[in-house]
C-alpha cells in the first residue's frame, strides 16, 4: 500500500478561458471540480497506474464536505482515510488558456488537538503501508516541524519516505532524514546560492549540498528539460523525447507519484526516473491536475534517455 498525506487539501476549481488577461472580466467555458491538495494529485496518479493507496489528511467544513463527496466516486484501490478538522478546506482555482495560472487560498487553522489526533491516526496507517508521500504546503496551525514529525514515524515504522513541500517546511523537515525530496529552484538557490542552476554541474551541486542535511535521494525538476537526480546509488539524468503542451498544474505530483510505485515495485533508478519523466509529461497532456493521459505516459516511456552522470 501506497500511503499519501494532504494535510491542505482543497477544492480545485479550473476555469478554461480563450485568453487570460488582467484587469479584464473572462467568460468561462469549462469548470471542472475535484478532490485535489498535492498529495490527493499523487494518489490519484497513482491509482490510474493501478496501485492501491491510501489517501490521508486533514478536511473540514462544506468544502472538506464537497472533497469528500467527489472522493467518493474513486476506484476500490483508492482508499481515503481522512480526518476531520473544524476549520474549512480551502479552494484553488487554476485558469487554463493554453497554459496554465493558480491561485492558491491559505487553507484552515488546525488546532493542536486536531493536529496531535491527526498524528495517531496517520501512525495507525503506516503499519499497512511500504512508502509514505508527504506533499504540499502546511495550513496555518501546524507547527512548522510538522513535516519533520511525519518523517521521522514513518522512518521508525521502516517506510520510505517521499516529501515534497517548499520553504521552512521542507526546511524544517530535512534533518528527519526523508528518503527523497522534490525542491524547487528557490530551494535549490537558497542551498547553494553560487551555483549555475541552468547547467547540469549547478543543479548537481546545489542538490549534493541540499543531501547533505540528511536527505536519501535529491529529484531536482528541470521542467520540459526533464530531471536530475542525485541519489545514494549514483547521478542520473533523465530527458524526455519531446515537450508536451497542456495543463502544467500537477505534473510534480504525477512524477512523485511514479518514484513512489517504482520504490513499491523495487525499480531500479534509470527505470524509475523514466516513468517519472513520462507520468510528468502525461500529467501536463491531460487537461487536470491529478489526472494522467495514458496514451502520452506509455507512448513517452521508452523514449526517455537516461544517463548516468
Ligand atoms: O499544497 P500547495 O503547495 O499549496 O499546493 C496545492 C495545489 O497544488 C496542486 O496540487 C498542483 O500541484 C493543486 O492541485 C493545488 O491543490
Amino acid at each position: 500500500m501506497i500511503l499519501t498525506v494532504t494535510l491542505n487539501a482543497a477544492l480545485d476549481l479550473t476555469y478554461v478561458v480563450d485568453a487570460l488577461v488582467p484587469h479584464r472580466a473572462h467568460r468561462v467555458s469549462t469548470v471542472v471540480e475535484k478532490a485535489g491538495g498535492k498529495g490527493l494529485n499523487v494518489a490519484r496518479v497513482l491509482s490510474h497506474l493501478g496501485e492501491k493507496t491510501v489517501a490521508t489528511g486533514l478536511l473540514g467544513g462544506r468544502n472538506g464536505s464537497r472533497v469528500a463527496e467527489l472522493l467518493g466516486d474513486s476506484p476500490a484501490r483508492m482508499r481515503t482515510a481522512f480526518a476531520t478538522i473544524a476549520g474549512e478546506t480551502r479552494r484553488t482555482v487554476v485558469v487554463v488558456d493554453g497554459d496554465a495560472t493558480g491561485f492558491w487560498e491559505p487553507g484552515p487553522v488546525v488546532t493542536e488537538a486536531e493536529w496531535s489526533s491527526f498524528v495517531g491516526h496517520y501512525t495507525a496507517l503506516l503499519t499497512i503501508s511500504r512508502v509514505a508521500v508527504l506533499s504540499g504546503s502546511l495550513p496555518a496551525g501546524l507547527p512548522v516541524d510538522a513535516y519533520a514529525v511525519l518523517v521521522t514515524a514513518a522512518r521508525a515504522a521502516g517506510v520510505r519516505v517521499v516529501l515534497d513541500t517548499s520553504g521552512p517546511a521542507l526546511a524544517a523537515a530535512l534533518p528527519a532524514g526523508p528518503d527523497l525530496v522534490k525542491p524547487n529552484a528557490e530551494e535549490l538557490a537558497e542551498v547553494a546560492p553560487d551555483a549555475d542552476l541552468s547547467t547540469v554541474d549547478g543543479v548537481l551541486a546545489a542538490a549534493s549540498a541540499l543531501r547533505g542535511h540528511g536527505v536519501g535521494t535529491v529529484l531536482a525538476s528541470r521542467g520540459p528539460e526533464g530531471l536530475i537526480a542525485l541519489t545514494p546509488d549514483g547521478a542520473f539524468r533523465a530527458v524526455p523525447p519531446h515537450a508536451v503542451s497542456g495543463n502544467p498544474t500537477g505534473a510534480g505530483d504525477a512524477c512523485v507519484a511514479a518514484i513512489a510505485r517504482a520504490w513499491r515495485h523495487r525499480t531500479p533508478w534509470p527505470g524509475a526516473l523514466r516513468d517519472a519523466v513520462a507520468a510528468s509529461a502525461a500529467a501536463v497532456a491531460a487537461p487536470q491536475a491529478g489526472d494522467l493521459d495514458t496514451r502520452t505516459f506509455l507512448s513517452l516511456r521508452h523514449g526517455v534517455a537516461v544517463t548516468e552522470l
